[in-house]
This record gives C-alpha cells, sequence and structure tokens, in this order.
C-alpha cells in the first residue's frame, strides 16, 4: 500500500482544493500546484479521463510529488452531454458567471422535464509523472438546470444546479451537504478506498 502523506493538487481552481481537502481530513495534506507554477497545462484530451491524467503527471513533473488531478464539469442531456470537458471554457475562458449567463441562455425555452444533467468528476492519481498505473477513480452526481440562479456557496455551475434528493441548489448546500454527496464526494469515496484510507 502507498503512503501519501503529501500530494499535489493538480488544479489552480480554489474550490476544488477547499472541497478536496475537507473530503480528505487531516491525514493527507494537499499542497496546491500552485505553489510551484502558475502556468497551466492545455487540456488537449477528449475525455475527463485522459485531462486528468495529462494534469496530474505535468504536476508531479514540476513538484517532484506525487499528484492528485481532478478533472470535472457538467453534462446536459439536452445538449448532448456538452458542455462536459469543455465547461471550464464554455464561455471561452470569461469564467463562471459567463459560463453560467450562457448556459441559461441555450437553455432559456427548454422545459423542467428536459433539463436533466450531471456533474461528472473524475480523480486521477499519479505516483511520478511517468506513471504507468494512475488510480482513476469517477464520481456522477443527477440533477437538473435551473431557470435562473440561486444560492452563493460552492463555485462554478452551483448556483445553476438543482438537487433533487436536498430540493435545493447545489449552491444552497452547506459545504459540509455537498461534500457528503456530490460527484466530488463519490469520486473521493472510491479514491479511498483504493488508498486503503476507509
Ligand atoms: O462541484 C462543482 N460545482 C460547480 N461547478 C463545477 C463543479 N465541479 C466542476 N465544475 C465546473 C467548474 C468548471 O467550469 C468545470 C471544471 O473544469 P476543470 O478544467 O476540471 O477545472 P478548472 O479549469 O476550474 O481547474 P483545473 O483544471 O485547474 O483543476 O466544471
Ligand atoms: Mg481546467
Amino acid at each position: 500500500m502507498i503512503n501519501f502523506t503529501q500530494l499535489v493538487l493538480a488544479s489552480h481552481n480554489a474550490g476544488k482544493l477547499k472541497e478536496l481537502q475537507a473530503m480528505l481530513g487531516d491525514s493527507v495534506q494537499l499542497r496546491s500546484i500552485g505553489e510551484f507554477s502558475q502556468v497551466e497545462p492545455e487540456e488537449t484530451g477528449l475525455s475527463f479521463v485522459e485531462n486528468a491524467i495529462l494534469k496530474a503527471r505535468n504536476a508531479a513533473r514540476i513538484s517532484g510529488l506525487p499528484a492528485l488531478a481532478d478533472d470535472s464539469g457538467l453534462a446536459v442531456d439536452f445538449l448532448g452531454g456538452a458542455p462536459g470537458i469543455y465547461s471550464a471554457r464554455y464561455a471561452d475562458g470569461k469564467g463562471d458567471a459567463a459560463n453560467n449567463a450562457k448556459l441559461l441562455d441555450v437553455l432559456k425555452d427548454v422545459p423542467e422535464a428536459e433539463r436533466g444533467a450531471q456533474f461528472v468528476c473524475v480523480l486521477a492519481l499519479v505516483r511520478h509523472a511517468e506513471d504507468p498505473l494512475p488510480i482513476l477513480c469517477e464520481g456522477l452526481w443527477h440533477g437538473r438546470i435551473l431557470n435562473e440562479a440561486s444560492g452563493e456557496h460552492g463555485f462554478g455551475y452551483d448556483p445553476l444546479f438543482w438537487v433533487p434528493e436536498r430540493d435545493c441548489s447545489s449552491a444552497e448546500l452547506s459545504p459540509g451537504d455537498k461534500n457528503q454527496i456530490s460527484h466530488r464526494a463519490r469520486a473521493m469515496d472510491l479514491l479511498r478506498q483504493r488508498l486503503g484510507l476507509k
């Protein structure tokens, strides 16, 4: 069993760091790749898995530490799974508010029954940059896209994502509640099992 006490998180997204560190607890310290480099790798893969591995390898190479990457996004049924791996770049890199505005606009005449969507999270863990056997864990979270933003917590598309099991938006959940049930929580649960942390 590999014993990780320090991992570099291959992400420049502060929301992910907060959530993943809260899920891991004190046994593993996540260090942000921002401590080592501000340069973000180009996400050239065609799948969440490819982009997660690419980001993890890049962070391991730069930091010299084992690296965890999170590639995630929102797959909207009506849009055939878009924006998917392009979720962060949906409004051409203009950020979360612009991404959300674009999604609301694209779906503006779509009825509730056709607004189903999933958050997707793939976690990739590599022991070093050339690791031939990355650990991969996936989590999905089913919900639907609201007609307007609601809630202040979380990040990204959280204000637009209706969570049926809680009858509120993902941004209306407390951070602790979101971390129990989200796509990221499900992927992290599998990762902890794989690492023997539970
Ligand atoms: O729990 C979530 N709640 C709301 N939105 C979320 C969530 N999880 C992913 N998302 C959205 C944010 C971003 O639009 C895209 C991830 O894109 P993704 O490339 O994986 O992350 P990123 O560019 O923000 O940071 P980085 O690549 O440095 O890890 O999906
Ligand atoms: Mg990204």
